[in-house]
């Protein structure tokens, strides 16, 4: 392509996003994004320098003002900064810094060069105008030049003194940025969506937003704040500084907010200490800053470097590492995970994000995959802030291949081929095959053997793994076909131990209905939901063949606990490990048949309410279950009988009210009497 009408392409892209950013207060497109755009731009001017116009987003600030305020001639230039990324851009800057003060004889050879560090506060700039100590206007950035009168706006912002506290020069102009606190933030989108408004893309935006209102009764309900950070012109003879630090403090001493977060150091080992400080305690700043900025802090020194065409050659900004990126997704795989769960998860073209190189990001679940349109070939944005898992932000359809397919879901799981299964109101995919399933089988046996399933003692979650990585066992029903010689055949175990453990096996080979009913882990059938199957059912194959109607007239059992249910025994792999279980030697102990003939108990449900004479409520629970009965913590049509003792209170109204039938504990032990 031509090289003049590429860059001149690039730079009408970058000036349509000025002009959404710093005009409209409405960026389409991401920081990060916007930074590449720029870099491009500038790579492609160094390399032709005699295409660079003066035009060129390059070369200038911000974006022209707005025509609905009026504007203002800033008394001096108000520029952009040079930015620094990295640690080796950051020496060489202050190498530039150094070498400049050296041939202006201002720095002795072997001296390092004192900064003044403070925050880069990522709001929009503000400069106010005081003449005699009173606001007289207030300008924003603009193109550098002239800018927005925006007095009235400003004059509704508590943090900015309309009268300054201390003696000041006949003229000065202070500096600083207008930001909104995250919370504020948060709180002001939360009501504009309540009040059907626009919402704000991020603080920064909507601090800009809020301030370049043609209406100032609108800035005034707006949260906004002020940091003074610099200064303009300055008329008079008053001393009030001659480095940049005391300068801040001249300002603080006026009633302006200058951060606390500021630091005198020497050279860039001090400013690096500076920046690694701050980004370790940036998220406990009220608001966003997007790096710190180093300031020489002699005055006298920063004139000497002066400018060049669009910022400070005594200062530079060092930005936080991009915390996104451009790339593109190769493919997408599904993960399963240790519950069943499966993760879409995008394969991604290796690329530098939040300091390190990321080929993978979560896509999270399918409906987050149609959210965010992203299909495999597509080039995406994505997102690695902290110590967060990498995830993918949303895609760019406009750079999207024509032959690629959009993300359909699998129907089977990718590690043993079970329906995959999802239920109507959750977003995530499940694999159903339980038991089967290799990426749920380390945490299926875990589960199985656990204290409240089948108890085996001295199986734990360390060991399970092992025998799983060494194939020793497949499912829980190979948990049974371990021999003591088998076992001693692991690493770290001995004959003793080994011996233990099988006779542990041994015993929880004879177990009660609801234990094994908990332990196949079936999703949503905890311990006391196995405890109703079991009374219910009586026998597992009862349970496995139940219709779903039998399974919602069960207690506590609803339509999503039912489904779950009749899957888990649709799936043959489920069937073939149960009868494994049996082949292996488990038995069921009939509990109920031996002790629960007690018809007055069997199949009820009971609540218990206030003080009973002499049990203890969960005594009373105790024997009633005991017995075959069900004990429920509220009152319901299904209730059987309302167990009232002294200061019963709602539950025994809601008993009456329903017409159940309500007895004391002398009829409790009564009815439990009865076999
Ligand atoms: N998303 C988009 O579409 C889009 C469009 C345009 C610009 N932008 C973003 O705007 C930024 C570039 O704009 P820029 O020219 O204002 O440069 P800049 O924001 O990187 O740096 C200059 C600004 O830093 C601010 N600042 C904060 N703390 C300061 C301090 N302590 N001392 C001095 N100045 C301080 C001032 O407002 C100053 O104007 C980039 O981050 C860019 O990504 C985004
Ligand atoms: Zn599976």
């Amino acid at each position: 392509m031509d090289i003049q009408f590429q860059l001149e392409q690039l730079r009408q892209e970058i000036r349509r996003h000025d002009y959404a950013y710093y005009v409209k207060d409405e960026p389409t497109i991401s920081d990060f994004e916007y930074d590449a755009l720029m870099r491009q731009l500038i790579e492609l001017e160094k390399a032709h320098p005699e295409l660079v116009t003066p035009d060129s987003p390059t070369q200038r600030v911000g974006g022209a003002p707005l025509s609905e305020f009026a504007q203002i001639k800033h008394a001096q230039a108000m520029l952009s900064l040079g930015n620094v990324f990295s640690r080796e851009e950051l020496n060489s800057f202050d190498k530039r810094v150094r070498d400049g003060l050296v041939d202006a004889g201002l720095l002795g050879n072997a001296q390092e060069v004192e900064y003044n560090c403070e925050l880069k506060f990522d709001g929009l700039a503000i400069s106010l105008r005081y003449e005699k100590g009173k606001l007289i206007h207030a300008a924003t950035r603009g193109d550098g030049f002239v800018g927005e009168d925006v007095t009235a706006n400003v004059r509704t912002m508590k943090s900015v003194p309309l009268v300054l506290n201390n003696v000041s020069p006949d003229v000065l102009e202070v500096r600083g940025e207008i930001l909104m606190n995250r919370q504020d933030f948060l709180m002001l989108n939360q009501r504009q969506l309540s009040l059907g408004e626009k919402t704000f893309v991020n603080p920064r935006n909507a601090a800009a937003g809020s301030l370049r209102q043609l209406d100032p009764r609108l800035t005034a309900k707006r949260p906004l704040r002020f940091f003074a950070y610099g200064w303009g012109e300055i008329k008079g003879d008053l001393d009030i500084g001659q480095t940049q630090s005391e300068r801040l403090d001249y300002l603080a001493s006026l009633g302006f907010v200058v951060a606390k977060e500021r630091r005198v150091v020497k050279g860039s080992e001090g400013l690096y200490q500076f920046f690694e400080h701050i980004a370790q305690t940036r998220n406990t700043l009220p608001f966003d800053i997007d790096g710190v900025v180093y300031k020489v802090n002699s005055l006298l020194q920063q004139q000497t470097l002066g400018f060049v065409s669009r910022a400070p050659r005594f200062a530079v900004a060092h930005k936080f590492p991009a915390e996104e990126a451009q790339t593109i997704v190769e493919s997408i795989d599904i993960q399963v995970g240790r519950t069943g769960a499966l993760t879409p998860v995008a394969r991604l073209r290796p690329v530098f994000v939040g300091g390190v190189t990321i080929t993978n990001a979560t896509l999270h679940n399918e409906d987050e995959i149609k959210r965010k349109d992203v299909w495999i070939g597509d080039t995406v944005i994505v997102r690695r802030a902290g110590d967060v898992i990498p995830e993918v932000v949303r895609s760019l359809p406009e750079y999207r291949p024509i032959f690629v397919q959009p993300f359909v879901m699998v129907t089977h799981c990718p590690v043993c081929g079970s329906a995959v299964e999802r239920l109507p109101d959750e977003s995530v995919s499940r694999c159903s095959g339980g038991l089967f399933c290799e990426a749920q089988r380390k945490q299926s046996i875990i589960h199985a053997v656990s204290r409240k399933a089948l108890n085996i003692d001295g199986l734990g979650e360390k060991l399970v793994e092992q025998l799983v990585d060494t194939d020793c066992i497949h499912s829980i029903a190979d948990v049974y076909k371990l021999s003591v010689e088998k076992l001693i055949l692991l690493e770290r175990m001995g004959r003793k131990s080994a011996e233990n453990l099988i006779a542990a096996i041994e015993k929880s080979k004879h177990t009660s209905l609801e234990r094994l009913i908990y332990s196949l882990g079936i999703r949503h059938v905890g311990e006391s939901t196995a405890r109703d199957l079991a009374n219910a059912f009586k026998r597992l194959d009862n349970l496995a063949s139940a219709s779903m109607d039998d399974l919602l007239a069960v207690n506590d059992v609803g339509p999503i606990v039912a489904a779950s249910i009749a899957k888990f025994f649709a799936e043959q792999h489920n069937k073939d490990v149960i009868a494994a279980l049996f082949e292996a030697g488990l038995t069921v102990q009939d509990v109920q048949l031996a002790s629960n003939t007690n018809d007055a108990i069997v199949g009820k449900t009971f609540v218990i309410t206030g003080t009973l004479p002499t049990w203890k409520r969960e005594e009373a629970s105790q024997y009633i279950i005991q017995a075959g009965g069900k004990v429920s913590g509220s009152v319901s049509k299904k209730t059987d009988y309302v167990v009232a003792g002294s200061d019963a209170g709602s539950k025994l109204e809601k008993a009456q009210t329903l017409g159940i039938k309500v007895i004391d504990e002398a009829e409790l032990r009564g009815l439990l009497a009865q076999h």
